[in-house]
């Protein structure tokens, strides 16, 4: 029998990200081959023009899985019953800002927008920050939208994991799938610390210490 249509917000989809991000959302990317959607894209006033010209080329591509489109700047009409909301939008670093200093500016958008959720979105949403700082953002999320439950919210930090996988791959001219064991810690701005004490590489003799491969403390 096929699936019910999934409600799926992207916040800021007029955005670089966002516009990335939802055809792959709408051929079954996120929640599978068999799993249809129905879009929600929020944006702001000013990129509402660009927001219905993501919405048309949505349309052209006839994705079979997509049920839908809501393309909006009501952050109301945009959270109505959606079971899954991307939160893309928000305002990103500029050259010379740390991931922190956006914090202000992101905070207020985050208040409003979870309020919203909490009013209107499906019972059991889950949700996935992006903006940043994205850990504060879900950690402002959470508090605005205490309905949703705890576990169903996360943030995108992954990127800074995968970041320093390539880092090292590229320094030891190894395959980024041969790197294990690197751990991030901290806040997703500067007081982040990539911690390669445990990483190894994967080797056909065995695995190897990166420390010890890079030989290169300050590096
Ligand atoms: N966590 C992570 O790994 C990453 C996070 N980011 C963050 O993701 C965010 C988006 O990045 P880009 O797409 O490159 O930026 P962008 O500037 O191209 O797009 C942001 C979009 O958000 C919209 N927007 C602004 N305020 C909004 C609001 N109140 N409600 C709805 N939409 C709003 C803008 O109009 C714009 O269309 C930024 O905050 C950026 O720092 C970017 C890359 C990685
Ligand atoms: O900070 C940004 O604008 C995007 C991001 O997370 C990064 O590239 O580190």
């Amino acid at each position: 029998m096929a699936k019910e249509p999934v409600r799926v917000l992207v916040t800021g989809a007029a955005g670089q990200i966002g516009y990335a991000l939802v055809p792959m959302i709408a051929r079954g990317i996120m929640l599978g081959p068999d799993q249809p959607v129905i879009l929600h894209m929020l944006d702001i006033p000013p990129a509402a023009e660009a927001l219905n010209g993501v919405k048309m080329e949505l349309v052209d591509a006839a994705f079979p899985l997509l049920k839908g489109v809501v393309a909006t700047t009501d952050a109301v009409e945009a959270c109505t019953g959606v079971s899954v909301a991307v939160m893309v939008g928000g305002f990103p670093r500029k050259e010379g800002m740390e991931r922190k200093d956006v914090m202000s500016k992101n905070v207020s958008i985050y208040k409003a927008q979870a309020s919203a959720l909490e009013k209107y979105a499906a019972p059991n949403c889950k949700v996935l920050v992006v903006a940043n700082p994205a850990n504060t953002n879900a950690l402002i999320l959470k508090e605005f939208a205490p309905s949703i439950p705890e576990k169903n919210i996360t943030c995108l930090t992954r990127l800074d994991h995968n970041r320093a996988l390539g880092q090292i791959s590229e320094r030891l001219n190894v395959q980024v799938s041969d790197v294990k064991n690197v751990i991030i810690w901290g806040n997703h701005s500067s007081t982040q610390y990539p911690d390669v004490t445990h990483a190894a590489i994967k080797t056909p003799e065995g695995e190897k210490p990166v420390p010890a491969l890079v030989n290169d403390d300050a590096w």
